[in-house]
């Protein structure tokens, strides 16, 4: 008996991995937007889950940006039906203007994603991301002079969305989308140049690997591997850190605070700025450094304004946040 070509196998030995904390009879759904590495992630899905004892169906977004998008979710959601995952949603999204389309997008695509996995209670959400496309996030955040964990890119695993294909370059990804018999749509933005990740992946990528040769993409990938173990380490430090330094409803001990290495007095002192109601987002390494001026180099200053109308103050050697 022959098995499946290696590619195959491939992305079906790393949704097994990815489904093995699963419980019997527990629903995954796979976000499939009918490209290639979901349509792999959702075919390999098909084939094992069941045997896993797991239930499984598929979700597409339908963003109504381009003409047409109904008629190609549709044709996702026939694809998704055929290969035996039901079809639990034909989400039709409005896009709302800001952040520019594909932030946009983004943003509407998680919604409907996490309204469709809680109509459905499903266990798990499966997205396609490969380790190509990890290694464009951590081009594009290192661009940007981000920290280690931003620099850990994308989780194989965060609350329950799962990326199983993670680990996989999107060649191996693509063979076997192929060989599944498939003949994906390719989103036309992904070669656009105005987006600066169509950019990385067709011109910095390949230019870092004629520079510093192959194995650019496994590296970065691997660099945000090991990052994640850093920022994590880091961050349950710095959850200590904050306990050590709070006093419930006083703020934050300066002493304390003074005595911490900067990564962790910086961490606890972004985690009191946003449990103050400063959204995470838009708090930025500035906002941080001038909470920091406030514990090491105070000269008397009242106050720090923070995005979302919140202030870090100085007060009888505490830092305290007003919402
Ligand atoms: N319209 C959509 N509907 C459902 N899921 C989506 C949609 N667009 C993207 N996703 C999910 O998010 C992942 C990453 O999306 P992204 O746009 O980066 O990939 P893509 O270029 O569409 O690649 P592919 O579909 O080949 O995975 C996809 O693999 C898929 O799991």
């Amino acid at each position: 008996m022959t098995g499946p070509p290696p590619a195959v196998a491939a992305v079906r030995v790393a949704v097994r991995r990815a489904l093995a904390d699963l419980e019997a009879g527990d629903l995954v759904l796979v976000a499939c937007s009918g490209g290639p590495d979901s349509l792999a992630l959702a075919a390999a899905t098909a084939f094992v889950a069941p045997r896993a004892g797991l239930r499984a169906g598929g979700v597409t977004v339908d963003h109504g940006l381009q003409p047409g998008s109904a008629e190609r979710a549709a044709q996702v959601a026939a694809t998704l039906r055929g290969l035996g995952l039901d079809p639990v949603e034909d989400v039709a999204v409005t896009v709302a203007a800001r952040g520019g389309p594909e932030g946009a997008a983004r943003t509407a695509r998680y919604a409907a994603l996490e309204t469709a996995a809680d109509r459905h209670r499903a266990a798990a959400v499966l997205l396609g991301h490969t380790r190509d496309d990890q290694a464009e996030t951590v081009l594009l955040r290192l661009a940007r002079g981000s920290g280690a964990r931003s620099l850990a890119g994308m989780a194989p695993s965060s609350g329950r969305y799962l990326r199983p294909l993670l680990e996989l370059d999107r060649a191996t990804v693509h063979t076997a989308a192929t060989e599944m018999g498939f003949r994906p749509w390719i989103d036309p933005h992904n070669s656009d140049p105005s987006y600066a990740r169509s950019r990385v992946r067709h011109d910095a990528l390949p230019a870092l690997e004629r520079t510093l040769g192959p194995g650019i993409a496994a590296a970065l990938a691997r660099t945000a591997s090991l990052l994640r173990d850093d920022a994590d380490a880091l961050d349950s430090w710095a959850e200590q850190a904050a306990r050590d330094a709070e006093a419930p409803g006083e703020g934050l001990d300066v002493k304390v605070l003074a005595d911490l290495p900067r990564a962790i007095r910086t961490r606890v002192l972004r985690r009191a700025a946003i449990a103050a109601g400063c959204p995470a987002g838009a708090l930025t390494a500035g906002h941080v450094a001038g909470l920091e001026r406030l514990v090491t180099r105070w000269r008397g200053q009242a106050h720090v304004d923070l995005p979302g109308g919140v202030a870090g103050r100085r007060v009888e050697g505490r830092i305290r946040f007003h919402g």
